[in-house]
């Protein structure tokens, strides 16, 4: 259903999809339409021009009826490309499975054959089969569906060597499933969309092939019309009497036309990043559609986010990532974002440079204010400007962040050079003076390597170099220790500790792990479901949680030490972000909750530098903004 309703929205294909199944349906209820006989001759009746009176597209050199056997014929043309597509599709899959599923000598032999065929011109090939079989219709269909077997084959090859060394291949194997098995159930099933979609891109060009060996008289014999004999028998009578040329000519066309324009619609719907939009139209930067008006600025803080509201559009379901987060960093200060996984931390951080992708993301409302300039709606060329020069972002997986093909020294001078006209020698040596800051041993060599050679941790120094390559004033870090282990975790986080106090950098730093935000953050924010839930300084909240959320949260949070405590589990799932309850999102999951929980708008209570949105806290506010 989904298929169809992605193929619909691509007008082309919807188009080309309409034509076809005219086309098919006229081919298919050919017996019972009340046709001439296509080949019974009237040789009074020669070259009759199209709309004469029994023969509404004329007739041919012979006086036979031009629309009947234009039906008939193209009836044909379909049915031998339709069963050369499938043919070839069949035993150039089951070739490139078997190959590329084995391996070793089996596909050397098999590929080396294929290439064998391959490098022959597909029309000499053609030729030299049906020549070999001799003409026919049957005989074409052979020629057609041969010379495209190799192009399956390579294909579906390809798709099965990087198949046939998954986890989850591995993993069928370990079960004891037999080789058959395996294919059957683990690496057909993912190679069958690209067989769909080859086959819906190359129906069209096998017409047209068998088309081409009947127009040279190898293809379906007289009195039998296809549409490419049609177009050799015309061919004589081209200037004298166009129509019978234009007839077959024009049905040609209009089929391979509409199969070519459905078949890159199938290709597209099939493609499983386009079912979210994430291929469709991507943008430079977040789409804006604020529904209110700008909030007015506070001027708090070096980055200052205001009522910020991010959606994901998805078909019919709007998920609220963001709902109305308010939050701000100073020079020299480190401000925690904590909760658990999906609660929109991720989404806050990309909303603030427009990094969400556009579709799904939406940013509705809310402003972003850097040194007290509006983020959200800036045109792109001064968003661009800011990215990486004011705000700069450290991700989670640096290895995911780093191109595999360049030295890592090439991608920071990349960076530097994206914001400073500056020469390659000078920012080779600006590269190794971020490698040392960021504590990289022997930086000057270091610069030379790939990713692939360095540690985890030393991967995400060069992410953290990285960032810092063009001064900025906002650091973004999105979970960048979550990767590595304890010891290396901490050495970063030292790091980026040192790096604020020398460089007075702001830092945002996103997590789900209360320990690392006790070594490292001043403030801390707790989000749930897309809202902040509580905030304040590091050490009242670790001392004084008010929030039951925040409270569950850090007895979640094991610690050496301290003797034998039960660990409590949070029970249930956050909410999901398209069904949010009235009411605290937390509610359904809370020790505490009572019936005004679950209605209306809850608001967030401030006290000093305390703030928290729950109706029945664990502690007033008030108390523990003492
Ligand atoms: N492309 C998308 N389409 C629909 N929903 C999305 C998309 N990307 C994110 N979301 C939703 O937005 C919400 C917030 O996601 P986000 O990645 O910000 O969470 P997070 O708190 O950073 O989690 P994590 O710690 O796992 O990174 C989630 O509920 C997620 O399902």
């Amino acid at each position: 259903m989904k298929f169809l309703t992605l193929l619909a929205r691509n007008r082309l294909a919807l188009g080309g999809g309409v034509v076809m199944a005219l086309v098919v349906l006229l081919a298919l209820v050919t017996p019972i339409l009340p046709l001439a006989d296509p080949d019974v001759t009237d040789t009074a009746r020669r070259f009759l021009p199209p709309f004469s009176e029994g023969a509404l597209l004329g007739t041919d050199h012979l006086g036979r009826d031009l629309l009947s056997r234009l039906l008939w014929g193209t009836r044909l043309s379909l049915a031998v490309g339709f069963a050369a597509a499938i043919s070839a599709a069949t035993i150039g899959a089951a070739i490139g499975i078997v190959a590329g599923y084995f391996g070793g000598w089996l596909d050397n032999v098999v590929m080396r054959g294929v290439d064998m065929l391959m490098a022959f011109p597909y029309i000499l090939l053609a030729l030299a089969i049906v020549a070999a079989l001799g003409p026919g219709l049957m005989n074409a269909l052979i020629a057609v569906a041969a010379v495209n077997v190799p192009f399956f084959a390579r294909n579906i090859r390809g798709i099965t060597v990087g198949l046939a060394h998954r986890e989850f291949v591995d993993a069928a194997r370990l079960s004891g499933l037999s080789d058959t098995r395996i294919i059957l159930s683990e690496v057909l099933p993912n190679v069958v969309p690209v067989i769909v979609i080859a086959m819906s891109t190359t129906v069209g060009w096998m017409i047209l092939e068998t088309a081409g060996l009947s127009f040279l008289g190898l293809g379906s014999q007289p009195p039998q019309a296809d549409l490419g004999s049609m177009l050799g028998e015309a061919r004589a009578a081209l200037i004298s009497h166009p129509h019978t040329s234009i007839v077959p000519g024009a049905m040609i066309l209009i089929v391979v036309m509409s199969i070519n324009l459905l078949g890159d619609g199938v290709r597209d719907a099939l493609d499983p990043r386009l079912k979210s939009g994430a291929l469709s139209r991507p943008r430079a930067a977040t789409l804006v559609e604020r529904k209110g008006p700008v909030p007015a600025s506070e001027g708090r803080g070096l980055l200052e986010v205001q009522d910020l509201r991010t959606e994901f559009h998805v078909g019919p379901r709007t998920y609220r990532a963001v709902g109305g987060v308010s939050l701000h960093v100073e020079q020299g200060e480190c401000l925690g974002i904590i909760g658990e996984s999906g609660s929109g931390k991720s989404v806050t951080a990309l909303s603030v440079m427009g990094l969400v992708a556009s579709p799904p993301g939406v940013i509705t409302g809310g402003a972003v204010r850097v040194e007290g300039e509006d983020m959200i709606g800036t045109p792109y060329r001064r968003l661009r400007d800011l990215r990486g020069r004011k705000v700069a972002y450290i991700f989670q997986d640096p290895l995911a962040t780093l191109h595999p093909l360049y030295r890592v020294g090439d991608q920071l001078v990349e960076a530097i050079r994206a914001h400073r006209p500056i020469g390659r020698a000078e920012g080779r040596a600006k590269a190794i003076e971020l490698l040392e800051a960021v504590r990289i041993p022997n930086a000057a060599k270091r610069i030379s390597d790939y990713p692939h050679e360095l540690s985890g941790g030393m991967r995400q120094r060069i992410g953290i170099a990285m960032a810092l390559a063009n001064d900025p004033d906002v650091i973004i870090a999105d979970e960048p220790t979550t990767a590595l282990d304890v010891t290396v975790q901490a050495q970063i986080l030292s790091l980026l500790d040192d790096l604020r106090r020398s460089r007075g950098l702001a830092i945002v730093f996103i997590t789900h792990d209360f320990g690392v935000v006790a070594q490292l953050c001043d403030r801390v924010a707790v989000m749930y479901a897309g809202r902040i839930v509580e905030e304040g300084p590091t050490a009242s909240i670790l001392e004084t949680p008010c929030h039951p959320y925040t409270a569950r949260l850090m007895a979640c949070v094991p610690e050496l030490g301290e003797g034998r405590r039960r660990l409590e589990a949070i029970p249930g799932l956050p909410p999901a972000v398209d069904k949010l309850p009235p009411g605290c999102a937390f509610a359904d999951r809370c020790a505490k909750a009572r019936a005004e929980c679950r209605q209306g708008e809850i608001a967030l209570s401030r006290a000093g530098p305390r703030a928290v949105r729950c109706l029945y806290p664990e502690t007033p506010v008030m108390e523990a903004a003492q």
